[in-house]
């Protein structure tokens, strides 16, 4: 035995991922208590809201849906009606040539019914193609903006997320919703046309071909619920799967997977969560093909009672043969549209589950979508005063922000200083509107927040968030992102220069215009500093009466962190500015600071004097020099 192998008998093996539920208040699948019944009442108002948002898309191509959809059933009936009479002629008295002269009007309207019937399917699917990817686009492009839209405070509600996963998998089935009405209303228009015909050879028929098919149509039915069931467990699992996946893969996080031996648990950890989802789907399987076989039985037995009924009618002289010829084309047509009705009222069924929960999720958003009021903030802007400001998040047992009361006047730059998790981004947050206080208030020049209109108090801040995305636009729209308001790109040069890019953004390879996304083609990388000087350029750009910035030079050399300070002090004067930092000695710079401590301000002044004071702030740079 070697030693390595010894070694891999002693190290226990990794932990699975947690076992996560589709949990909170959301936890309960929606169908558990659904009756057969209520399910199926679904289906007209989910017909009516795709009418109606395909309307909304594609006004054409819904009317040729409509007209192709009527001209197919038409034309079903008519040949189905006129093959009956070619029949009565070809299987009647007379010679050869005589029937068949006799069926010849018939089988031409035959013919030319079908054409026409072939040609509208066509057009129907054409329109079809058509109102989809609008469709489904729509969809799409509404999710992203209610999930834009929401108060921040909703993405730590509990299930929030697992909602939004459920609604994504609704916005890829809106691709097939489309399909399944069209379907749908062109097997209802055929299984009319058809079963009219067939009531008139006889009325028995058509009953007991209702009931050869309808156990099909129930068998769809409870598989959709199934699937469904199964989907709804492997939401929460699902998501999480789908967030690692893009941590894992995304090439920015690359050197850290790789360097610290991640990439083995990683792929460990995405098979194991893999194999969960898949092990659920699997157990319904048997469950499927049960009811895929008792169905098809009872099924199958109705149809043969249709068929002995027939054979039965003919026989005993209770109808004509040419009749029962025709009763048997007429009972194939009737069951193939009859079967595609019900199939494909399961299929809507089955996609309305997944539209449901898009809906649902997009109300949801709706509900947290700032409804704060319409209180506007004046353009200029001289003070923000926070008064005993509390704010928890939810599911924490202390509040982050325990009661903070401050001034904040214009030309004043503000220090907020204090170790990690002391409430610092948290009070910013606040400052800014981003979270509304549960208790206390926060008012810009007397407008209280919680009654303002959100886009009018974030068009007067500028944020250098700590955790910042790094945009894969163009170097040019990521410094205007959010304020695109110039043709000219002059102001756009000055933020360069102001702090420090302009010698890195010459060397790109299309200056302003090069991608900033190495993993796209043609795209260009900067270093973790370089991207941090380029989001403060984009805040200075936005040129706002509030300017936060959080851990802005985190990344940066001296020189750019120089020259950020250095800018911060030049444009004091006409704005309020927080900072947010570690770095103890650039708080210098601020005419006042905050030292905050378990969400409380505890100690406030300028810098030698809290120096002076021998408390938190002292012990902080103390600890900073004790190197
Ligand atoms: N989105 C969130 N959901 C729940 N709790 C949060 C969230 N963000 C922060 N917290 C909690 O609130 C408290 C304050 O966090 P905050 O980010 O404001 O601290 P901070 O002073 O900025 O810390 P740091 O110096 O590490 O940036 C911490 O206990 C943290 O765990």
């Amino acid at each position: 035995m070697t030693n390595a192998s010894t070694a891999d008998e002693e190290t226990p093996p990794p932990p699975p991922p947690a076992t996560l539920t589709f949990g909170g208040k959301h936890g309960k699948n929606p169908l558990a208590d659904a009756s057969f019944a209520a399910m199926c009442r679904r289906l007209p108002s989910v017909l009516g809201h795709t009418a109606r948002r395909a309307w909304a898309v594609d006004r054409t191509g819904v009317v040729l849906l409509l007209v192709c959809q009527l001209l197919t059933g038409a034309a079903a009936a008519v040949v189905l009606a006129f093959t009956a009479q070619a029949m009565t002629h070809v299987l009647g008295d007379g010679t050869v040539s005589e029937r068949l002269h006799g069926a010849l009007p018939a089988l031409i309207v035959v013919t030319a019914a079908a054409a026409v019937g072939r040609v509208s399917g066509a057009l129907a699917s054409y329109a079809d193609g058509r109102i989809t990817p609008l469709l489904t686009t729509e969809a799409d492009i509404a999710l992203v903006a209610a999930v834009c839209r929401v108060e921040s405070s909703a993405y730590g509600e509990d299930g929030f997320a697992d909602r939004q996963e459920a609604a994504e998998v609704g916005v890829t089935r809106t691709r097939l919703m489309v399909q399944d009405a069209q379907r749908f209303m062109s097997a209802l228009i055929r299984m009319i046309a058809a079963s009219g015909v067939v009531t008139a050879l006889h009325p028995l028929l058509l009953p007991l071909l209702l009931l050869a098919v309808l156990p099909a149509g129930a068998g769809a039915v409870l598989s959709a619920r199934v699937d469904y069931e199964t989907h709804y467990l492997n939401v929460g699992d699902r998501n999480v799967r789908q967030m690692m996946r893009w941590w894992a893969t995304y090439s920015r996080f690359g050197d850290e997977v790789r360097a610290n031996g991640m990439t083995g648990y990683l792929i460990y950890w995405y098979r194991a969560l893999s194999d969960r989802i898949d092990r659920r789907t699997l157990t319904a399987a048997p469950r499927m093909l049960r009811i895929t076989l008792a169905t098809s039985a009872l099924g199958g037995l109705f149809l043969l009672c249709t068929w002995a009924t027939l054979a039965w009618l003919a026989s005993a002289g209770r109808i004509a043969l040419p009749v029962a010829a025709t009763a048997v084309v007429a009972v194939q047509t009737t069951l193939a549209a009859l079967g595609q009705f019900v199939l494909h009222g399961a299929a809507m069924f089955h996609t309305s589950l997944y539209l449901a929960d898009m809906r649902s999720f997009l109300d949801m958003a709706a509900e947290r979508a700032p409804a704060r009021g319409p209180l506007t903030i004046p353009e200029r802007v001289d003070e923000i005063r926070l008064e005993e400001a509390v704010y928890q998040y939810p599911g924490k047992d202390e509040p982050a922000v325990a009661g903070v009361s401050l001034t904040l006047r214009r030309g004043e730059i503000l220090a907020v200083v204090g170790e990690n998790g002391s409430g610092k981004s948290t009070l910013v947050k606040l400052l800014t509107g981003i979270l509304l206080a549960d208790k206390g208030r926060v008012l810009w020049d007397g407008v209280d927040l919680a009654h303002a209109d959100p886009d009018a108090v974030w068009k007067r801040t500028a944020l250098v968030p700590q955790n910042f995305a790094c945009w894969p636009l163009r170097a040019r729209e990521n410094i205007t992102l959010g304020q695109p308001k110039t043709f000219d790109d002059g102001p756009v040069w000055e933020v360069v220069d102001a702090v420090g890019m302009r010698e890195a953004i010459e060397k790109l390879p299309r200056q302003l215009d090069t991608l900033l996304a190495k993993e796209l083609w043609g795209g260009a990388e900067l270093s973790g500093g370089q991207w941090q000087r380029l989001v403060c350029g984009r805040a200075l750009y936005r040129q706002t009466p509030l300017l936060i910035l959080d851990e802005p030079t985190s990344q940066m050399d001296a020189r750019g962190e120089h020259a950020i300070f250095l800018e911060i002090k030049r444009i004091a004067a006409r704005r309020m500015t927080v900072v947010v930092t570690h770095q103890l000695e650039n708080t210098r710079l601020a005419d006042r600071i905050l030292v905050m401590d378990k969400g409380r301000v505890v100690e406030h002044g300028g810098y030698e004097e809290l120096v002076n004071a021998g408390g938190l702030f002292a012990e902080l740079v103390a600890l900073a020099q004790d190197r």
